[in-house]
């Protein structure tokens, strides 16, 4: 079986998870390269992995079947205009990095490239993320199959039709996490409040949150009527939910999300120059 080589510019903690999961999936450490403009980061990669590790990012990708892109979006344009002469035909690129269209990245890459851009999240630390992925009209069959084993090593990847919708996968998986985290943050202080021990509180909250999204996910029916069956009329979750509708919870977490969506587009504006 020949496995594809994979080179990553950008050795921070996305490129890490993602290299975990590659070196889980059985893409041998010898097809993986690394470049990262840190002596500690690239001991700590090299160390972790034991993938080769490189200063110069030219160097990192000779030969490589897929580049992914895995620097801060605020850098990106400096790293590709570099890299640009370095790249052979055929290579394909795939970008996780926020608020980068596929225009910006082709304008800077220099050509009409095979370009894959992803919206992961932090999850794939753990290989339960979820991506949307976006491919634009240069990348092959073959290469979207790259692409998605790329991504499928640290969770679900999903693909999306319309570039467009990237910026509503970021509003809600990209950021997601931080969400939960916040609502976790919000009721273990309130099962303090109550009188719980904080760590009794928090465990409570932690493994309530992951039974309820196994059962989400497991279940053949949907969350409104998962939600119905723990609501006893006049009982203890309907006078929450009513506290929690009261309080305007469904149009505040349409307002938060289309904040997160509108954050992203102006992001690729200001980024994509
Ligand atoms: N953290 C998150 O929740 C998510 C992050 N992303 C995207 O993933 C990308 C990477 O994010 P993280 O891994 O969290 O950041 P990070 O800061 O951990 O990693 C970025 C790495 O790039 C290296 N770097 C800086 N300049 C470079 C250059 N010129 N050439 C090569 N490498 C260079 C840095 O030394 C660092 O190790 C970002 O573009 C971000 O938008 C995407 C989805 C979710
Ligand atoms: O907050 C951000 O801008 C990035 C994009 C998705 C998650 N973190």
């Amino acid at each position: 079986m020949t496995h594809p080589r994979i080179a990553f510019i950008g050795a921070g903690n996305m490129a890490a998870s993602l290299i975990g999961g590659l070196l889980a999936q059985g893409i041998p450490a010898s097809h993986i390269r690394a470049s990262d403009p840190g002596a500690e980061q690239r001991a700590k990669v090299a160390a972790e992995y034991g993938i080769e590790l490189f200063e110069s990012n030219a160097e990192a990708i000779a030969g490589a079947d897929v580049i992914v892109l895995a620097t801060k979006p605020q850098v990106l344009k400096g790293v590709c205009q570099a890299l640009a002469p370095s790249l052979a035909d055929g290579q394909l690129i795939v970008s996780i990095a926020a608020g980068i269209s596929c225009a910006s990245l082709a304008n800077w890459l220099g050509a009409a490239r095979p370009i894959v851009r992803c919206m992961p999240n932090t999850p794939a630390l753990l290989r339960q993320g979820v991506s949307g992925l976006y491919a634009n009209a240069a990348v092959s069959a073959t290469q979207r199959q790259l692409a998605e084993q790329l991504l499928s090593a640290v969770g679900l990847a999903l693909w999306l039709e319309e570039e467009q919708q990237i910026d509503a996968v970021t509003a809600v998986s990209g950021s997601g996490p931080a969400y939960f985290f916040l609502l976790i943050e919000a009721m273990t202080a309130a099962g303090e409040r109550l009188g719980l021990p904080r760590a009794i509180a928090e465990q409570l909250t932690q493994q309530t949150a992951l039974g309820a999204a196994c059962m989400a996910i497991e279940s053949d029916v949907d969350a409104a009527e998962l939600r119905r069956r723990v609501t006893s009329p006049n009982g203890t979750t309907e006078a929450a939910i009513k506290t929690f509708q009261a309080g305007g919870f469904e149009a505040l977490v349409q307002q938060a999300l289309d904040a997160a969506a509108n954050r992203s587009a102006e992001l690729a504006e200001q980024l994509g120059q």
